[in-house]
């Protein structure tokens, strides 16, 4: 879910292990040469997905051999579509980071670059956060490692997921 904190937990559990870190959202900007709300606009969201799709494979390949070991976040809406979660499955670990809708409200309050939450004000962001969580939280569930985030600092929920990871 988008302002859960997946590329500040994930750079943040990357750094600790010493592996790369791999942001998905960026990865696209870089390579379209464009912000993503651009491409929301410009292109439109299919567009958009059909990158996200193929920049996730990418991921996973140097040449075509697989790469090390490293910590992959995605956009919010990544988890999806069935083919894309095929492909982080195959990777390893998915990790669903769930965070209270409105301590995510007051994250994204003030922040313009999420094309899908461009509301008005903070009741309308709030209940588009809801609708879209409604949405998609059967797949997120999907998630081999679930973490609850509420009330936690950015080193606890690092601690959380590697320990997850070791069982
Ligand atoms: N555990 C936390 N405690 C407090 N603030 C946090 C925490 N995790 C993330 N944040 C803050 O929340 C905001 C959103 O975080 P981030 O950009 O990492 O989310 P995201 O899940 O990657 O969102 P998106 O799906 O849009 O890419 C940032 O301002 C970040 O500093
Ligand atoms: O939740 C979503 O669908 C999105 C989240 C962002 O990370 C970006 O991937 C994009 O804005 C779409
Ligand atoms: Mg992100």
């Amino acid at each position: 879910m988008m302002g859960t904190g997946k590329s500040t937990i994930g750079h943040a559990i990357a750094s600790t292990l010493q592996v790369p870190f791999i942001d998905l959202d960026t990865v696209i900007e870089t390579q379209e040469a464009m912000k993503i709300s651009d491409i929301f606009d410009l292109r439109g969201e299919p567009y958009f997905r059909m990158l996200e799709t193929s920049a996730l494979r990418n991921t996973g390949l140097v040449g075509n051999q697989p790469t090390i070991l490293s910590v992959v976040a995605t956009g919010g809406g990544a988890f999806e579509k069935e083919e894309n979660r095929n492909i982080m499955e195959s990777y390893g670990y998915t990790v669903w980071l769930q965070t209270d809708i409105d301590e995510i409200a007051h994250r994204l309050a003030s922040d313009t670059t999420r094309p899908l939450l461009r509301e008005e004000n903070f009741a309308s962001l709030r209940s588009r956060l809801q609708e879209i969580f409604n949405k998609r939280k059967d797949n997120y569930s999907l998630a081999s490692v679930h973490v609850n985030t509420d009330g936690k600092s950015i080193e606890q929920i690092v601690a959380e997921i590697i320990e997850a990871t070791k069982k």
